[in-house]
């Protein structure tokens, strides 16, 4: 129904285009990511400096879970690696799929993770506003992390935790003092590539920076991620979130380079 776009067969991501042109645009993402990648030596390391990070709250948009952060100042930011600015932390979300089932975004040699974490970050050094950095080229730097299948994930309890009070579209709680270095991989090696938001609107305003290292979420916990609905609580129509993926998209001769 009208433009509100979803993961549904009435509207998925094969869809948005109709509202959304830049969808089959030159630079849209995710991707998958070849087995060869050339390797640049002039990639320094991604610096991620959230030692003073304050997160705000979790909430459930009917797309994702989301913790929000305060981007009122330079407290948590990225910097290094590709980018030519250190770019702030304004907040992260997850993609799944259901039971069983992968849900990343990226793939990498053709196979997909159980889930992938995106940590949004903007330019604030060039934009005045997370709006604007997000419709513009070099607006926006987000950070990719693989979740697997395997042991128990010991931080990432706080968030499936949480998730209990935002299980309908719309809710949304208190969620202070989480500082997303926990979620981190034990090597920060990435690959990097131009490319897009993976969800309307779409701006090709991203540049992406995937870590190489997955890290390890137990069944259990990928289990309460499919709790979240993508209703509200007044809607009579339960959907369960699960499957809010896009799918791969065109490389259209796009280069992606790899750090040490
Ligand atoms: N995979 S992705 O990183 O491209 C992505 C998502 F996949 C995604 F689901 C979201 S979302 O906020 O959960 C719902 C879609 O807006 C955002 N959220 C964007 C956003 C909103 C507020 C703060 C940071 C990021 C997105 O909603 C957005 C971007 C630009 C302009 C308006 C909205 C997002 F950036
Ligand atoms: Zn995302």
């Amino acid at each position: 129904k009208g433009n509100h776009w979803g993961y549904g067969k009435e509207n998925g991501p094969d869809l948005w285009h109709t509202h959304y042109p830049v969808a089959q645009g030159s630079r849209q993402s995710p991707i998958d990511i070849p087995r060869q990648v050339s390797h640049d030596p002039s990639l320094g390391p991604i610096v991620l400096d959230y030692d003073h990070c304050t997160s705000i709250s979790i909430s459930n948009n009917g797309h994702s879970v989301v913790v929000n952060f305060d981007d009122t100042d330079e407290r948590s930011v990225i910097h290094g690696g590709p980018l030519e600015n250190p770019y702030r932390l304004k907040q992260f979300h997850f993609h799944w799929g259901g039971k069983g089932c992968d849900g990343s975004e990226h793939t990498v040699a053709g196979n997909s993770y159980a889930s992938e974490l995106h940590l949004v970050h903007w330019n604030a050094v060039k934009y005045t506003s997370f709006d604007h950095a997000a419709a513009a080229p070099e607006g926006l730097a987000v950070v990719g992390i693989f979740l697997e299948t395997g042991d128990d994930h010991r931080w990432l309890h706080t968030i499936t935790d949480a998730m209990y009070m935002v299980k309908y579209k719309g809710s949304i709680t208190d969620f202070k003092g989480f500082n997303p270095k926990c979620l981190l991989p034990s090597s920060l090696h990435y690959w990097t590539y131009l490319g897009s938001l993976t969800t309307p609107p779409l701006h090709e305003s991203v540049t992406w920076i995937l870590l190489k290292d997955p890290i390890a979420v137990s069944e259990k916990q990928l289990g309460k991620f499919r709790l979240l609905q993508f209703t509200g609580e007044e809607e009579d129509q339960r959907l369960r979130m699960e499957n809010n993926f896009r799918p791969p998209q065109p490389l259209k001769g796009r280069r992606i380079r790899s750090s040490n």
